[in-house]
Parts: C-alpha cells; sequence; structure tokens
C-alpha cells in the first residue's frame, strides 16, 4: 500500500483530478432500481452511517448495520439509534457474507483496518462503496479484483442529509466508480442508484472521481469550510472583547453571525452576500477582503499543494499513529478559547446587525471563499467540484457553529475535517496577527455606516461590482444554484 494518486503517471493524475460532469436529472430515471431487492449493509452508524442509512430505507431498499461486537454488548448509540430505528443490526460475520454491497461508512482513520476485516468475509461479485475516497486515494488500499468500488459522498454533514430528504429534496452529491474496481461494469449503475436513494440526484450529483473527490474535499474542509470559520471566529471574538463589547453580545454575534450571514451566501453567491451592505460597507468590505486574500493565498497554496503532494495525509497519518496526539490536543485548545467558553447572552440581533456589525466576517467569508475557489482550480480541480467544496457547504457549516458554537461543528464534521481544520486553524491565528491589530470596532462589534460620512465614489462602487459579479465562482455557482432551484421545484411540486 501507498498513496495511490503518487502512483499514476502525471498524464492519468490530471485525468482522474479533472473528472467533473454535472449530471442530468434523466440519468436517475431508473431511480433505485439496481439495487432494489440487494442486501446492503452498513458498517457505521455515525454522521453518515445512520443519516443515509433512514434515507435508503425510506427509498425502498433493504438495508441492514454491521456494527463492532463492543458497540453491540455495550448498548453504544449506533446500536441504540440503528435497533430503535428498527433495522436488523448485527456483526461482520452475521451480515456481511449476505451483502451485494457493503458501504463503509466508518471514520477515515478506521478504513484501513474496516476494509480488512470485511473483505475476506463479502461474496464474490459484491461491492464495496465509502463517501470519501482517502482509503483507496491517500492510503492507496487495493480492493480484491471481484469486487466493484464506488463512491457517493454527500457534499455536506449527515444531518442535512437527513433533513433535506425529509423535505423531499437532498444535497449535491459526487458519486465515482474506481477505475480499477469496475469488473462487471455496474459500478455506475450502483452509484447512481444509491445516490437517487439518499436524494442526492435531486439537488444535483456530479460524475466525479475518487481523486477528484479526496484532493477537493479536503482543501475545502482544511480552509474556507471549518478552519476559516474557527480562525474568524476565535479573532473576531477577541477584537470585539478586547475593545470593550459586552463578551455575552459578542459571543451570541459570532455564533450566529456565520449562519445569518452565509444565508444570502447560498441565495445570491459572494455577489448577494456583499450587496447586503450599504455601499460605502461595501467599498470597506472589499478593501479588507483583497488584504485578507493576499495575506491568505500562501497559506491556502501551502494546505493545496500538501494535499495534492500527500504531505498532508502522511502528517495526519501520522498522527493516527500517535494515538491522535495533536487532535485530541488541538480539540482540546479550541474547547478553552475564549469563544467557546464564554455563553451567549439573551439579546436581541436583528437580522440586518449582523451585517452592518459584522463587516469583517462578510470580508473573510469572501476572502475564504474566493481564495479556496481559486486554489483549487489553479491545482485542476473544475469549478463545480471547487464550488461545492467551498461556496455551498459554507452556509452548512455556519449552521452547526449556530447550534453549539466550534464544538458542535468539530462533532459533527469528519475526524479527517476537524484535524484538517486545526491544522488551519494555528497556522492562520498567527498570520493574521498583524492585520489583527490593525483592526477597531469599527468593522467588527459596531455599525460601520454610523462611523463614516455616507460618501461613495460611483466609479469605485461600480469597479468592485463589477469584480465580486465577474469572478468564476458565480458564474459557476448561478448555474448550479439555478439547476439546483428547477430540481427543487420539481421535487417539491
Ligand atoms: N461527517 C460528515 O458529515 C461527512 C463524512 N464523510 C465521510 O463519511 C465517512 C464516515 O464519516 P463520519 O460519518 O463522520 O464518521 P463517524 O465518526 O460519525 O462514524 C462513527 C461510526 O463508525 C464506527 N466505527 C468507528 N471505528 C470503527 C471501527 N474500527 N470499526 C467499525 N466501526 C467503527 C463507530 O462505531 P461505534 O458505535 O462502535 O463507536 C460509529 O458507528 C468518512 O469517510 C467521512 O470522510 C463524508 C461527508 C461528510
Ligand atoms: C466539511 C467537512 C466534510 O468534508 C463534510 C461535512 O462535507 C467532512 O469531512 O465532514
Ligand atoms: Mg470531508
Ligand atoms: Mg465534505
Amino acid at each position: 500500500m501507498g498513496n495511490y494518486f503518487n502512483t499514476l503517471p502525471l498524464r492519468e493524475q490530471l485525468n482522474q483530478l479533472g473528472v467533473c460532469e454535472f449530471m442530468d436529472g434523466s440519468e436517475f430515471n431508473d431511480g433505485v432500481e439496481a439495487l432494489k431487492g440487494k442486501k446492503i449493509v452498513i458498517v457505521g452508524a455515525g454522521a453518515q452511517g445512520l443519516n443515509q442509512g433512514l434515507n435508503m430505507r425510506d427509498s425502498g431498499l433493504d438495508i441492514s448495520y454491521a456494527l463492532r461486537q463492543a458497540a453491540i454488548d455495550e448498548k453504544r448509540a449506533s446500536f441504540v439509534n440503528t435497533s430503535e430505528a428498527g433495522f436488523t443490526v448485527g456483526t461482520y460475520d452475521d451480515l456481511i457474507p449476505t451483502a451485494d454491497l457493503v458501504i463503509n461508512l466508518t471514520p477515515d482513520k478506521q478504513h484501513t483496518a474496516v476494509v480488512k476485516a470485511v473483505m475476506p468475509l463479502m461474496k464474490k461479485g459484491s461491492a464495496l462503496s465509502y463517501s470519501h475516497g482517502f482509503n483507496i486515494v491517500e492510503e492507496g488500499t487495493i480492493i480484491r479484483e471481484d469486487i466493484t468500488v464506488i463512491m457517493v459522498a454527500p457534499k455536506s454533514p449527515g444531518s442535512e442529509v437527513r433533513h433535506e430528504y425529509q423535505r423531499g429534496f437532498g444535497v449535491p452529491t459526487l458519486i465515482a466508480v474506481h477505475p480499477e474496481n469496475d469488473p462487471e461494469g455496474k459500478g455506475w449503475a450502483y452509484a447512481k442508484a444509491y445516490a437517487a436513494a439518499t436524494g442526492g440526484h435531486r439537488a444535483g450529483c456530479l460524475k466525479s472521481s475518487f481523486v477528484a473527490e479526496v484532493k477537493s474535499d479536503l482543501m475545502g474542509e482544511q480552509t474556507i469550510l471549518c478552519g476559516l470559520l474557527q480562525t474568524g471566529s476565535i479573532l473576531c471574538f477577541d477584537k470585539m472583547t478586547e475593545k470593550g463589547v459586552d463578551a455575552g453580545w459578542a459571543s451570541k454575534f459570532i455564533q450566529y453571525g456565520w449562519e445569518v450571514i452565509t444565508e444570502s451566501l447560498k441565495h445570491g453567491g459572494v455577489s448577494g452576500m456583499v450587496d447586503r451592505l450599504s455601499n460605502p460597507a461595501k467599498i470597506k468590505c472589499f478593501e479588507i477582503s483583497e488584504e485578507l486574500k493576499d495575506i491568505m493565498r500562501p497559506l491556502f497554496q501551502k494546505h493545496q499543494d500538501d494535499i495534492m503532494s500527500g504531505e498532508f495525509s502522511s502528517t495526519m497519518m501520522k498522527d493516527w499513529s500517535e494515538d491522535d496526539k495533536n487532535l485530541l490536543n488541538w480539540r482540546a485548545l479550541t474547547g478553552e478559547t475564549n469563544f467557546e467558553k464564554t455563553a451567549a447572552a439573551d439579546v436581541e440581533i436583528t437580522e440586518q446587525e449582523f451585517y452592518d456589525k459584522g463587516l469583517l466576517m462578510v470580508a473573510m467569508v469572501r476572502a475564504g471563499v474566493e481564495l479556496a475557489y481559486e486554489t483549487m482550480t489553479e491545482a485542476g480541480i473544475k469549478g463545480e467540484s471547487a464550488y461545492y467544496e467551498s461556496l455551498h457547504e459554507t452556509p452548512l457549516i455556519a449552521n452547526t457553529i449556530a447550534r453549539k458554537k466550534l464544538f458542535e461543528m468539530n462533532r459533527v464534521i469528519s475526524d479527517t475535517a476537524e484535524y484538517g481544520c486545526y491544522l488551519f486553524d494555528h497556522a492562520c491565528k498567527p498570520l493574521l496577527g498583524d492585520f489583527m491589530k490593525s483592526v477597531e470596532t469599527d468593522i467588527i462589534g459596531m455599525d460601520y455606516n454610523d462611523t463614516v460620512d455616507g460618501q461613495v465614489d460611483n466609479v469605485t462602487l461600480i469597479q468592485i461590482n463589477e469584480k465580486l459579479r465577474s469572478h468564476d465562482i458565480e458564474k459557476v455557482g448561478s448555474r448550479l444554484r439555478k439547476a439546483m432551484t428547477s430540481m427543487k421545484q420539481i421535487a417539491l411540486g
């Protein structure tokens, strides 16, 4: 075993990295048919495992759960949740030999051990699925030749996978077939049926590859989705309290602020979000976000470079082999930050106040989303994939912070995302040190409009609007959001 991506010739690396095709709804006309009547066994019932299984069963598929013996004996949450939901639950020995499709939804760190345990039990000609390409691409796990290997990767936390399905819709999903393991040519039929069973086809599916998914997913989660939201939360909170803003108010402002400001991002992209500011505030926000982009660009590039070269995965795997020493230390440090420890005050903050008093947060979102997108596409990742891994998922992760701050975000995301988030955060905070020294409450904590005379230069404003609207992410995003809206109209009637 070794890094699969690094074993490929350059031409093939670029080829697999560039697989990205937005699938027409008609590709899903057969719905879940290819998996109807097949025995599907999910290993692991955590964030993705439980929620995907509930959706698939509601879509008419035969789902059961294989858990490790200790989970059953100790009646862990995985056992209780799946049993109480009425699923058949058993050990690997009980269930894996009966499975036509085994879905591995355990944490990435466990994949090598899980695959090693289940593969000898899998029947000839069965299929194995993942929701993330790490084990295949970064660890280079080789799967038995007769087994078909697919990926169905929802671009969202597991809670949203279920929530959207229950609303009659779904979340955008990347699907792939591992080119080394499609012995019967049934991989795409299985992947499409599986995506349809989770509702993903109603929100938009990208035909992708294990390589494209893993290199974009890791980048998005480390930088804008989790890393920068964590850094921004801590820095903005500390700045406000340092400048005398009430800590309880600041705590509430940050906890809910990301969710409120990224709601407009979801509907109208970066320009939709920035349009919520007054014209003077928009100009200021643009200037700050340009500065932030210049400061953070090398860090974003380093994360992408390390993901591409395999440096990131080997560093994280070293931590796995050291009992998650860094991860656990970083998790504890996050829990000790003043933002995490300060309870949100029971005060009213209006929706518009979050924009007007949170200009720095809006600037951070714009800078992070655009930088993540630019860095990914420069590295050969296609725009659609980069959009899902930056702009699309930011509001979904912001929702988790609104629930229980950084603790909840880091609990809901995968362990891999959590590790990458801390890695970025620990490099980004010092990088922004000098910038933050110059920050005053006019851009975080107070209404910017109260601090200026309201004059704007027309030409500057027009140029800024043009720059924001002509960014490639706005074009790709507007196309994907339109497709999502029209699918939603059909799906929800
Ligand atoms: N978190 C997310 O929202 C997303 C995750 N993904 C991907 O989905 C996959 C699953 O991630 P996620 O849902 O976060 O995982 P979780 O951490 O939520 O998975 C927990 C489950 O895995 C089981 N498990 C842990 N270790 C083992 C082991 N050694 N053997 C057997 N079972 C084990 C646990 O069992 P027990 O009950 O015994 O503890 C529990 O049921 C990953 O590949 C991830 O990258 C993709 C998109 C988003
Ligand atoms: C953003 C983190 C994620 O990639 C996800 C929810 O999509 C994860 O690994 O949890
Ligand atoms: Mg991930
Ligand atoms: Mg992801």
